[in-house]
């Protein structure tokens, strides 16, 4: 059944058009440009989804031989941008540092003409994994890296790489691409609408794609998957998260990961990201993580009918793969910046400046009272 919208938040109001996807068709689906979300999970690699949003179909073969290579090509940080992440400070949220190198990148390579956007969103796709990555190295672990990794011609394998400094097995190669798939694009998300009403009053790439890393970083949108590992991370058995997830129930707390504003039974990316989980928990020899997500799952249906978003199962995917809990978020936005900046050139293909209105509830009307007569 599709979910009731109405209400606050906008709910249920067409706010524009969008060829760029379909969320909770028939009450479930997910579809990228009309291509089914499982199929493209399934076959696609992330590279292939960047070019169907960005350039608006399906590479052939040469095509995506010649964009894969286009963005290794751009993966380079400049010198200025290196120097200013070696100043931000090590307990910085690495979402804060993207927001930075984001804003920073704008600043030396400015989009001076919107004949310039597909060239600044691949430079932005190409080095936004590169920026948070040589921050937290350097910060965490002092190191300079370099993020040109010519080998590595995957975007998921290129961030393993660099995060670990070895190459990624291939399971965490195919899950990472999964990954990145699975969060590319949601149609009016937040985060994508934040960036489509930076785009609707003409700003600049750089400016729309800052505001949806700002967006997109809030514990109700992409920070809930950090949010979640640091509730599940505590508890060591399927018992203890029982008991602990009824008490946060019987506070009315909200259970990250769980819910969602337009699916109304399911997440489709929730069943995809999930059987991944599994097979990453049996290769780390996990006794307890992945069953105590799957505990999760089931209580939150049994109590709430609250099911399991995108973000859930994420959590304890990326930890089997040693992924620092403050890098989840930023993975998101390695993807979504594709979804972003496809949605701010659709915005501009057929503009509007969007600007609601509201409904007013202060005072009729106020008497102006004197400084010295005020109490
Ligand atoms: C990739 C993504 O961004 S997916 C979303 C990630 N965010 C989260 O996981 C944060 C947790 N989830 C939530 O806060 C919400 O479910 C949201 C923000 C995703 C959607 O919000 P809404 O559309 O307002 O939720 P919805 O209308 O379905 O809420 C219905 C009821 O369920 C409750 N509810 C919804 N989600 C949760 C939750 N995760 N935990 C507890 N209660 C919840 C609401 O509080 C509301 O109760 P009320 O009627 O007593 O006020
Ligand atoms: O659509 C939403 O509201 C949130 C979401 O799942 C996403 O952006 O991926």
């Amino acid at each position: 059944m599709p979910k009731v919208l109405s209400g606050a938040g906008l709910r249920g109001q067409s706010a524009g058009e969008t060829a760029l996807c379909t969320v909770g068709k028939a009450a479930a689906g997910l579809t990228y440009r009309g291509y089914d979300i499982d199929v493209l999970a399934d076959q696609a690699s992330f590279e292939e989804i960047a070019y169907l949003l960005l350039y608006g179909n399906l590479p052939n073969r040469s095509e995506l031989t010649a964009y894969e290579e286009k963005l290794m090509g751009l993966r380079a940080l400049p010198e200025p941008l290196k120097a200013v992440l070696e100043q931000v400070p090590k307990d910085t949220h690495p979402m804060d540092v993207m927001r930075t190198g984001c804003s920073f990148l704008g600043n030396l390579e400015p989009e001076n003409s919107m004949a310039d956007q597909h060239q600044v969103a691949d430079r932005l796709v190409a080095t936004l994994p590169a920026m948070v990555l040589y921050w937290y190295r350097f910060s965490h672990d002092g190191v300079r890296i370099d993020t040109h990794n010519p080998h590595v011609p995957s975007l998921a394998g290129h961030f393993l790489t660099m995060l670990h400094d070895k190459a990624p097995n291939a399971l965490h190669t195919q899950v990472m691409n999964a990954s990145l798939i699975l969060y590319a694009e949601h149609e009016f998300n937040a985060s994508t609408f934040t960036a489509r009403v930076c785009a609707s009053t003409l700003s600049d790439m750089h400016s729309c794609i800052t505001g949806g890393i700002g967006s997109l970083r809030g514990p109700l949108h992409g920070g809930a998957n950090e949010a979640a590992m640091d509730m599940i991370e505590p508890w060591k058995s399927a018992d203890e998260a029982e008991a602990a997830l009824l008490q946060k129930l019987a506070n009315k707390e909200k259970i990250m990961g769980f819910g969602h504003a337009i699916y109304s039974e399911r997440d489709p990316r929730n069943e995809i990201i999930k059987k991944w989980a599994k097979k990453l928990s049996e290769e780390a020899g996990d006794d307890h993580l992945y069953a105590v997500s799957e505990r999760c799952e089931a209580v939150m249906w049994r109590e709430k009918k609250l099911f399991c978003n995108a973000d859930f199962f994420h959590a304890s995917a990326y930890r089997f793969m040693g992924i620092p809990t403050p890098l989840f978020t930023p993975i998101f936005v390695c993807s979504r910046v594709t979804g972003w900046a496809a949605h701010v050139m659709e915005q501009r293909a057929n503009n509007r400046i969007i600007r609601p209105s509201a409904d007013y509830t202060g005072p009729d009307h106020a008497e102006w009272i004197a400084i010295d007569n005020r109490k």
